[in-house]
C-alpha cells in the first residue's frame, strides 16, 4: 500500500536511480493496452480519454500498443498546453505515427461515439479539487456510455489516498474554471462529487488506499521501479518539505538544544545545523561556565545560561519552560555521562510529552524511562549496543533488528553507520536505509550536526520521515564537503553544505 506523496518520492528517487519517468510511463501504458487487451477483442473500438497531465501520457503510450484496435486518442485540452515534457513527446509520437487522435477544446464539441472500451486517463494523483470542464463533461459521457471503462491509475475525479471523489474536502466543493452548469444550482450540488465510475483500474507499483473500497476490479501493475527506490533514502524523499511562502518566524521550527558543560563544541553544532536545516528560531541551554563560549561560536543562537558547569536535576523546572516553549528539544550533544546528567535526563524525559531528538549520554536512559514523548534516538551501532539493542554487519540483517528494537522501545531510531538504519517506532513497519556519506565522516562533531539537523526537520514532519531525511541530507553534505576536502573535512563544513544537500531539485 502506497499513499500519494510517498510514490511521488519513490518515482523521483528511481529517477535518481537511473530509471526516469519516461521509461516508467512506458510501463504504465502498456500495463493499460494489457488490461484494454483483456476486455476486448482485436479490432474493437478504443476511446482513450486523455488529459494533459502524466495520467493521460500513460494513456498515449498505450495507444502505441493498441494497433490491433480500432483505437482514438481524446485529448482534453490544446497540445501546446500538455503539462510536462514526457507526455508532449508521446503525444507528439502519436500523431507522427499517424495513430487517430482528437483534440477537445471545447466539452460540448467531445463526441466519443458508441467505444466498446473506454481508457480513462483524464486524472490521476495529481488532481486537485472537483472535477472541472471538459473533464467534468467527459466523465459524465464516460459513465453515461455503455463502453467497459479502464482507468488509468486511479478513476478521474477519485482521491487515490481516500477512495472520495477529489474536492470533497472544504476547499474544493465549488468547480472552478468554466462549467456550463453554473446556471443549474442544484446541478452543481449534485454533480460537485463527480468522478469516473470505473469497471477497473490499472494502478502502478503498488496498491493505492483509496481503491479497494471502489466497485471496480483493480490490478497493479509492476512498472519497473526498482525496489531501491523505496528502500534507501533520496532526493525524493525531500519532496513536500517546502514551506507555506506565507509563513512567519517561528512557523518553520523552533527548536531547543539541551547539552554542553564538558563539551562546548557539540552544543554549537548541533544548534548551527538546525538552523542550516531550516529551523526559525534556536536555543540553547547549557551550563553558564560555558554558555559565553557556545554564543561565541555564533551570533545565531540564543543562549540561556543554566547555573553551575554541569547540566543536572536542579535544572529541570528551566528546562521544562524551555522545552515547552519549543516545537522539538534536542538532548545530549555535549552533555557528558556524569550520574547527575543521567538523572536530569531521566526526570526530564518522564515529565516530557513534546517530540525530542535524544543523542550520545543522553542515549542509554532511554529504554529505561517511562514516557509520552516522541523520540528520536540517534545512536551509532556502540551506543544501540548500550541501549540493549543488537547489530549484525549485512545491512539488511540490521534494518531487521533495529526495526524490532525500534518497535520494543516505541521511539523511532536511526542507527548510524556506513548504512543508516531508520526504524518507525509507532506503527513498527517502516524501515528505511540510508547510504549517503562517506569515511571522512567519522571525524568528531558530525553525530551533533545529524542531531540538530533532525530537530529541525522534527519540526517540520513526523519523526519518521524526519530521521530519514536527517540522515539523507546530512550524509549528502557529508559527501559535498568530501569533495572540496577529502578526508580532511571537519563537521562544520557538513553545517555549511546542509542547505545544498536539502534543495529537492
Ligand atoms: N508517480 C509515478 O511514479 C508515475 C506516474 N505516472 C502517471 O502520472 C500520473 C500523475 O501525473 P500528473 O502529476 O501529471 O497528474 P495528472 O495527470 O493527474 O494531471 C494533473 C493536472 O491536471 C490538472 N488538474 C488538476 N486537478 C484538476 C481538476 N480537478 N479538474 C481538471 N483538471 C485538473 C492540473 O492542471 C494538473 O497539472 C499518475 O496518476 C500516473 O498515471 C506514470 O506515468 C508513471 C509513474
Ligand atoms: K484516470
Amino acid at each position: 500500500m502506497i499513499t500519494t506523496d510517498r510514490m511521488a518520492a519513490v518515482d523521483a528517487n528511481a529517477a535518481a536511480l537511473g530509471v526516469p519517468r519516461k521509461q516508467l510511463m512506458e510501463s504504465s501504458g502498456n500495463a493499460v493496452a494489457r488490461a484494454v487487451r483483456e476486455v476486448a477483442d482485436p479490432g474493437a473500438t478504443v476511446a482513450l480519454c486523455c488529459g494533459r497531465g502524466n495520467n493521460g501520457g500513460d494513456a498515449f503510450v498505450a495507444a502505441r500498443f493498441l494497433s490491433a484496435y480500432d483505437a482514438t486518442v481524446h485529448l482534453l485540452g490544446r497540445p501546446e498546453s500538455i503539462r510536462t515534457d514526457i507526455a508532449r513527446e508521446n503525444w507528439t509520437a502519436l500523431e507522427t505515427a499517424e495513430i487517430p487522435t482528437e483534440v477537445v477544446t471545447d466539452a460540448a464539441d467531445l463526441a466519443l461515439g458508441d467505444p466498446d472500451v473506454v481508457v480513462d486517463a483524464m486524472l490521476g494523483s495529481g488532481a486537485t479539487g472537483a472535477l472541472r470542464e471538459p473533464e467534468r463533461t467527459a466523465a459524465r459521457l464516460i459513465n453515461e456510455s455503455d463502453a467497459a471503462v479502464v482507468a488509468v491509475d486511479v478513476p478521474s475525479g477519485i482521491d487515490a489516498d481516500t477512495g472520495e471523489p477529489t474536492g470533497s474536502d472544504a476547499d474544493a466543493g465549488e468547480p472552478t474554471g468554466s462549467d456550463a452548469d453554473t446556471s443549474e444550482p442544484s446541478k452543481i450540488i449534485t454533480d460537485s462529487g463527480i468522478h469516473v465510475d470505473a469497471d477497473r483500474v490499472v494502478t502502478f507499483h503498488d496498491e493505492k488506499p483509496g481503491l479497494a473500497a471502489l466497485d471496480a476490479e483493480v490490478t497493479v501493475a509492476d512498472i519497473g521501479i526498482p525496489a531501491a527506490a523505496e528502500r534507501f533514502t533520496g532526493p525524493g524523499d525531500l519532496l513536500g518539505l517546502a514551506r507555506d511562502p506565507n509563513s512567519h518566524k517561528g512557523e518553520n521550527g523552533e527548536v531547543l538544544v539541551v547539552g554542553g558543560g564538558p563539551y562546548t563544541g557539540a552544543p554549537s553544532l548541533a544548534a548551527r545545523a538546525a538552523l542550516r536545516a531550516g529551523a526559525d528560531l534556536v536555543r540553547v541551554a547549557c551550563p553558564e561556565t560555558v554558555a559565553r563560549e557556545v554564543q561565541g561560536f555564533s551570533a545565531d543562537l540564543i543562549v540561556r545560561e543554566l547555573p553551575g558547569d554541569r547540566i543536572g536535576p536542579n535544572h529541570l523546572d528551566r528546562v521544562r519552560d524551555l522545552a515547552d516553549a519549543n516545537d522539538v528539544v534536542v538532548l545530549g550533544p555535549g552533555l557528558g555521562d556524569g550520574d547527575g546528567s543521567a538523572e536530569f535526563v531521566r526526570e526530564f524525559l518522564t515529565a516530557y510529552g513534546g517530540r525530542a531528538v535524544v543523542d550520545a549520554d543522553a542515549l542509554r536512559v532511554v529504554p529505561t524511562v517511562e514516557t509520552d514523548a516522541e523520540l528520536i534516538c540517534t545512536p551509532h551501532q556502540g551506543e544501540l549496543v548500550g541501549m540493549g539493542g543488537e547489530t549484525a554487519d549485512d545491512p539488511n540483517e540490521r534494518a531487521a533488528l533495529v526495526r524490532s528494537f525500534a518497535a520494543e522501545i516505541g521511539h523511532t531510531l536511526l542507527v548510524k553507520g556506513a548504512y543508516d538504519v531508520i526504524a518507525g517506532g509507532g506503527n513498527g513497519d517502516e524501515v528505511r536505509l540510508n547510504r549517503t556519506g562517506n569515511p571522512g565522516m567519522t571525524v568528531g562533531g558530525t553525530g551533533d550536526v545529524l542531531a540538530g539537523a533532525v530537530g529541525a526537520l522534527a519540526a517540520q514532519t513526523d519523526p519518521f520521515r524526519a530521521a530519514a531525511v536527517g540522515a539523507y541530507v546530512n550524509g549528502t553534505a557529508g559527501d559535498l564537503a568530501a569533495a572540496e576536502n577529502g578526508y580532511g573535512l571537519v563537521a562544520t563544513d557538513l553545517i555549511d553544505r546542509l542547505p545544498e544537500a536539502m534543495r529537492d531539485e
